[in-house]
């Protein structure tokens, strides 16, 4: 099985490095953001098969009772606010018959004997939230244990357009709360990440 993984920057991987090519496992990092992401990963997926693509990387979680370093499984990324705005509603991209914003893990070529991770759903931003009262428009809109990035909607939208199994991965490294970046535990969810992805590929290959 050809096993592809994908980060956004290189120090969310850099723990795994020597690992990866020890067992000649082939990593992809695209760039912060979903046009990066789309991009990257797009061009890569024109010069060769991949049987599974596995994003990993760090996120916000807007739980503050859940705890830094935990890694989810997040098996349903939307791309936050797409869509248009009806004066004082919105309007989905879906509302509006233009497209989707919702992708979901794509998981059919995966065994069923992975690693645990609790589940999340999780929204990709452009703008990450950090003003009290759009987090707050959060709390009521979301409800399940919600994990915030950067990126994960548009890798499982070019997974789903080229139909390839993907996972997507993310270990707590903040709380979705107003900017407060002295509180990120980056080493902590970079690490606890990285342990994870390795038994992930053990249980693999
Ligand atoms: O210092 C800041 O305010 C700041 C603003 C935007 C991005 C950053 C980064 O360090 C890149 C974040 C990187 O990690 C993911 N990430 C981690 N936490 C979050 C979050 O709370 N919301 C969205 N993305 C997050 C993201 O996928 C990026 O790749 C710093």
């Amino acid at each position: 099985m050809k096993i592809l993984i994908v980060a956004a920057t290189e120090e969310e991987l850099h723990p795994s490095l020597s690992f990866l090519a020890e067992r000649q496992i082939e990593y992809l990092i695209t760039g912060v953001g979903m046009v990066a992401c789309s991009y990257a990963l797009s061009k890569r997926l024109q010069n060769g098969r991949v049987d599974l693509l596995i994003q990993v990387g760090i996120g916000g979680i807007l739980d503050r009772e859940a705890a830094l370093g935990e890694v989810y499984q997040i098996v349903q990324d939307e791309i936050f606010e797409m869509g248009a705005e009806d004066r004082e509603n919105f309007l989905t991209i879906e509302q509006l018959g233009l497209g989707a914003h919702q992708f979901y893990e794509l998981i059919d070529a995966v065994p069923k004997s992975i690693p645990f991770a609790k589940k999340a759903q999780a929204i990709t931003v452009n703008k990450v939230h950090g003003r009290e009262s759009s987090i707050a428009r959060l709390r009521i809109r979301y409800t399940k244990p919600l994990i915030e990035s950067m990126e994960g909607a548009s890798f499982f939208y070019v997974a789903l357009q080229e139909g390839i199994a993907a996972l997507q991965f993310r270990a707590v490294s903040n709380y979705v709360e107003p900017r407060n970046r002295a509180a990120w535990n980056i080493g902590l969810a970079v690490g606890n990440m990285n342990s994870f992805l390795q038994e992930l590929i053990k249980s693999l290959v």
